[in-house]
């Protein structure tokens, strides 16, 4: 449901061309419900997308490879670590322009002035307050940023039974003359799913969902009755958008952009190819047989490490023939048709052996 603009950091995240970046797993609010996974709550890394950053050029090449139009600062607390988000906004500026839309999350507790000075001085777009379940928080950002030229929502889950909370919020961004107010589907993460459930809150009906059953209705019920006392615009995003739309569609914008010659990209964006998995012997004596007696293009052939990754028809039709093979390049194979996802860490979505 959406009463008003799109928030201009949707309109971009739903296509997918949004970069997202991680700026730190630290935090010190401590939600029941927080989402960050366990492996970056609490940790001061930073990623771009799926990629680390250890300097600048990730960042930026991350940004390209997804065509990306605008990021997203996430994290944990990025403020926790103002100097280094203020140096993601001014680089992603610098490298791609004014017109690359920022956005970024933060807890109500952290929006203090000299802060928000920074941020709005290197050209932040739009910021997006997670706030408190305690008002005089909420009171105290609002007044922070009254006055400040970006964009400006409030962005919260929609926890089943606290539909107060949701008009609360909705009633102090419209009386501080903030932009939206975004709730979200609370989802069910490894990290919060104990605390969920001691809750006694349960999963949607649904196997493909992680979305927490009666949030869509407190969401919906809340915003539509504060609908008529506030002219704001409100939106609430469903759980489904987050995977369904925004990581498909950034998938398909990767793709593209990564796969290298002997890789084949599906209707889906994800990487289908064949691999050589060499259990022994030497994986160039493998190439070298591909390329130089079965007359397989050089650039369908691609060593990495004890793998030799060619086109998957390649590897389909070399099966019926694979002892051939092995006894040609003095190596032990086994041999795989793979579908990856075309991100940094090529996470493996599916693998078939062509031969057990
Ligand atoms: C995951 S947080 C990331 C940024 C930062 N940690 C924060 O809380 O502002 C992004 C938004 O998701 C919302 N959120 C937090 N926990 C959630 C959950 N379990 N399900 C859905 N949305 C959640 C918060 O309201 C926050 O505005
Ligand atoms: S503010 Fe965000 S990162 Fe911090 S505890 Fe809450 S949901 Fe987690």
């Amino acid at each position: 449901m959406v009463r008003g603009a799109f928030p201009k950091g949707c309109r971009l995240c739903v296509c997918g061309a949004k970069l997202v970046v991680f700026v730190t797993g630290v935090c010190n609010r401590g939600c029941w419900y927080c989402p960050v996974s366990p492996r970056k709550k609490g940790s001061d890394v930073s990623f771009a997308n799926e990629r680390p950053i250890r300097s600048e050029r990730d960042l930026v090449k991350e940004a390209e490879l997804m065509d990306a139009e605008g990021a997203s600062l996430t994290g944990g607390d990025p403020l926790t670590r103002l100097e280094r988000a203020v140096n993601i906004i001014r680089t992603l500026k610098d490298e791609f322009g004014d017109d690359f839309h920022i956005h970024l999350y933060a807890p109500a507790e952290s929006v203090r002035e000299g802060a928000i000075e920074e941020l709005d001085g290197v050209g932040l777009d739009e910021l997006r307050v997670h706030p408190s379940p305690d008002s005089t928080v909420n009171r105290r950002a609002a007044e922070v940023l009254e006055d400040s030229g970006m964009d400006l929502g409030f962005e919260m889950p929609a926890i089943p039974g606290e539909e107060n909370w949701i008009l609360e919020v909705a009633k102090l961004a419209d009386e501080y003359g903030f932009d939206f107010l975004n709730v979200n589907e609370l989802e069910f993460t490894e990290s919060n799913a104990e605390e969920l459930r001691r809750r006694r809150f349960e999963r949607v009906d649904d196997d493909l969902s992680d979305a927490v059953a009666g949030s869509e209705r407190t969401a919906l019920t809340a915003l539509s009755e504060v609908a008529n006392d506030v002219g704001i615009t409100l939106h609430y995003c469903p759980s489904e958008v987050k995977d369904a739309v925004q990581f498909r569609k950034r998938i398909k914008r990767m793709a593209k952009n990564v796969a290298r010659d002997h890789e084949e990209i599906d209707e889906e964006g994800l990487i289908v190819k064949g691999i050589f998995e060499v259990i022994s012997g030497d994986p160039e004596d493998l190439a070298d047989v591909l390329i130089n007696i079965l007359e397989v293009p050089e650039e369908w052939v691609y060593v990495d490490g004890s793998r030799v990754e060619t086109k998957p028809f390649v590897v389909d039709e070399l099966a019926d023939v694979l002892s051939d093979l092995e006894e040609a390049s003095r190596c032990e194979i086994r041999a795989w048709i793979i579908r990856e996802y075309p991100t940094w860490d090529r996470t493996v979505v599916e693998r078939w052996p062509v031969r057990g």
